[in-house]
């Protein structure tokens, strides 16, 4: 495909300052929503990766569909997206405006009958993230990010779109962290960011729960793709939380491989 012309990159910046670009990808990742749910109804055979993660027949046809979407708005828009990536290698590198495209996140606990698990769709420019959406098939319930600097939204069976904010720090905070880590993993790891309880919970929805003021911070220190983690960045911020590096930096996007390293994400 040649690369996006000057009118696209025109139209999809004005589509993220009025709010189109977050609504339609949240409409996108609904579509694609509804494509996992029927693989979910019908139960789905994990196969192993390169990297010996699991991928399903629904990640490869979520993913078909959001690509086609998305290049039938704003044609030619570079997109990295998880399966892509798997199948036909990362791109050298990304500036400017690119797609960051996880189309089932959490396939460990698909596979295994949980219900954590979500489909991802995030806008970056100049390696930052500025719009996102995520859906969780399995309850139907939708987050995103709203016009640019104008909220977050949430919405579930497709009612309307309710503003979401993360909630002020409590005296004692509860964190999210992934169902990787041992309980001993967990404990030491949520003091160390001043948190007193944890749960776990699989994929990106552990950022949409912060979003919403439910819970207040997930330490991460193993490895993550960008694809993991960014529409639910985007959902963060546009709620009022961030996502800080050690360093003290914010999450950017683009790094070699498209990895994350070890981060923290906050609420209030
Ligand atoms: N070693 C690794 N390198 C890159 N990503 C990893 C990883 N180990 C886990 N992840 C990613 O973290 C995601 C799961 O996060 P969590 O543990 O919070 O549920 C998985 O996404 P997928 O399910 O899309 O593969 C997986 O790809
Ligand atoms: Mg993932």
């Amino acid at each position: 495909m040649s690369p996006a012309s000057p009118e696209t990159l025109e139209r999809l910046e004005a589509d993220l300052v009025s709010g189109r670009l977050a609504e339609i990808i949240a409409d996108i990742a609904e579509e694609a929503a509804e494509v996992i749910r029927g693989f979910w109804h019908r139960g789905v055979v994990a196969e192993r990766k390169a990297d010996d993660s699991p991928v399903t027949e629904a990640d490869r046809a979520a993913e078909r569909v959001i690509l086609q979407r998305l290049a039938s708005e704003w044609p030619g828009v570079q997109t990295v997206a998880e399966e892509q990536s798997s199948d036909s290698g990362l791109p050298a590198g990304c500036d400017g405006w690119f797609w960051l495209i996880d189309p089932l996140d959490g396939t460990r606990g698909f596979v295994q009958g949980r219900e954590a698990f979500s489909v991802n769709i995030a806008l970056v420019r100049d390696h930052y993230v500025v719009a996102g959406a995520v859906v969780a098939p399995a309850t139907h319930t939708s987050w995103r990010s709203g016009p640019l600097g104008g909220g977050a939204f949430r919405r579930q069976n497709d009612e309307n779109w309710h503003p979401i904010h993360v909630r002020e720090r409590p005296n004692d905070p509860v964190a999210l962290v992934s169902h990787s880590l041992s309980d001993e993993e967990a404990e030491r790891l949520i003091r160390r960011h001043g948190c007193t309880q944890w749960q776990a919970l699989d994929s990106s929805l552990k950022l949409c729960l912060i979003a919403e003021g439910r819970f207040d911070a997930y330490p991460r220190t193993g490895p993550t793709s960008e694809w993991d983690i960014a529409a639910g960045h985007a959902v963060l911020q546009a709620a009022g939380g961030r996502i800080i590096t050690p360093d003290g930096q914010g999450l950017m996007y683009g790094k070699p491989d498209f990895a994350n390293g070890a981060f923290v994400a906050l609420g209030g």
